[in-house]
């Protein structure tokens, strides 16, 4: 199969869809790579790296689309490149459908088979091609609070950890899956005082095993919600109905009521963000304040850290472009019902159920699409 990698255009993203490693390995399954020009060069990945791993190199992303049968990124597809798909290609990136019409209807327009990274699914009813970057993201949502807590930033001049004599800042981490344990990890290490909630009670058993009385656990409710938001320093957005819109946890109302300077961080905002307040922002301009609570909601944070999400986003792609090129979309697809998972459009249909509500468009069963690939 003929794989093509553009450059990312999204603002301040490094990321590339295939390394120079991974592209090594596809080529020695008798593939063929090509890559528009440096597509990895922010990174530190050069063209000459490609070229040396087997790669061709286009000078464009139409060059790339033209060429390629299945197109590999990070970020959704831009207008742009939404313009260069066709029923020929089949699309491997993540998405983030539910939240945005013009993607959906342009990807449905397109005819192309789209597969999102983060609806693929494994044997544990997990997300793994979604995990690493919610590592990522969780990880660098508390570096990025702590900084926004510091005056010149709009927040309330408060250092996570304090010192000794002078309380630590209060953390809040609403959801307790991938990007809350690693926000959690890091606002730990770092000395704050946090509290985590969930509506899932086996989470939280597992979060009271691992930190004991060094934390507190709150199953998710309206008052729980309230309490540990109105006082917090720091809220740490990570919810997630898989494919679906983001809940709506924190009311305009609540965030109206926090302390000056207090920092919301809505790492949720991919899937169209868990506070009433938040709307995407970019690394260009990260934050707004609403209420005088400060507003992180950058949809792409992985991004920030380019070099290592890359790495850890290729750990995690490579096997599955390797199935998909191997044996074509449709085998790969048939043979793998958690590969299937992730297809969300497919030949001018919705597949993906909670994409499907989200948009008011038909959905159409997967297998059903799959026979027209
Ligand atoms: N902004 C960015 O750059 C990035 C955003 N993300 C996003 O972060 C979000 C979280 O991802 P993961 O942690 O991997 O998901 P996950 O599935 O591991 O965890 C989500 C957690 O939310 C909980 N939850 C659902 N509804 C809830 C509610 N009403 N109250 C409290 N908890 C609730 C679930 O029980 C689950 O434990 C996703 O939207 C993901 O796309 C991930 C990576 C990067
Ligand atoms: C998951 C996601 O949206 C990202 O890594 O940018
Ligand atoms: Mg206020």
């Amino acid at each position: 199969m003929h794989i093509g990698v553009p450059r990312e255009i999204k603002n301040h993203e490094y990321r590339v869809g295939l390394t120079p490693t991974a592209v090594r390995e596809v080529c020695q399954h008798g593939h063929q790579v090509t890559m528009e020009t440096n597509a990895g060069a922010a990174i530190g990945y050069t063209d000459a790296d490609y070229q040396a791993a087997g790669a061709a190199i286009a000078a464009s992303p139409r060059a790339v689309f033209e060429a390629a049968e299945m197109i590999v990124k990070v970020k959704e597809p831009q207008a742009s490149e939404r313009a260069l798909l066709t029923e020929r290609h089949t699309l491997f990136t993540y998405l983030h459908l539910a939240p945005d019409e013009p993607q959906t209807a342009e990807l449905v327009d397109s005819g192309a088979a789209c597969i999102a990274y983060e609806t693929v699914t494994d044997s544990h009813g997990r997300l793994p091609l979604l995990a690493p970057m919610s590592e990522v993201a969780g990880r660098l949502s508390i570096q990025a609070g702590a900084h926004c807590l510091e005056k010149a930033m709009g927040g309330r001049g408060v250092l996570l950890g304090g010192v000794p004599g002078v309380a630590p800042a209060n953390v809040t981490i609403i959801g307790g899956g991938v990007v809350g344990q690693n926000a959690l990890a890091m606002a730990v290490g770092m000395g704050a005082q946090v509290t985590v909630l969930d509506k899932n009670v086996d989470t939280l058993r597992h979060l009271d095993q691992l930190y004991g009385s060094r934390i507190t656990t709150l199953f998710s409710t309206l008052e729980t919600v309230e309490a540990s938001v109105v006082n917090a320093d720091l809220v740490i957005g990570g919810v997630l109905i898989p494919g679906a819109a983001a809940p709506k946890i924190i009311t305009r109302d609540l965030v109206s009521r926090m302390n000056e300077g207090s920092v919301l961080v809505d790492v949720a905002i991919d899937q169209g963000g868990c506070m009433d307040t938040s709307k995407p922002t970019t690394h260009a301009e990260p934050t707004y304040v609403v209420d005088g609570v400060v507003h992180y909601c950058v949809a792409n944070m992985p991004g920030a850290v380019a070099r290592t999400s890359t790495q850890a986003l290729n750990n995690v792609t490579l096997p599955y472009v390797l199935q998909l090129a191997d044996k074509g979309a449709r085998q790969a697809l048939q043979d793998d019902p958690h590969l299937l998972n992730g297809l969300n459009v497919c030949r001018g249909q919705v597949t993906n159920q909670h994409v499907a509500a989200a948009r008011g468009r038909e959905f159409v069963d997967p297998q059903e699409a799959l026979a027209q690939l």
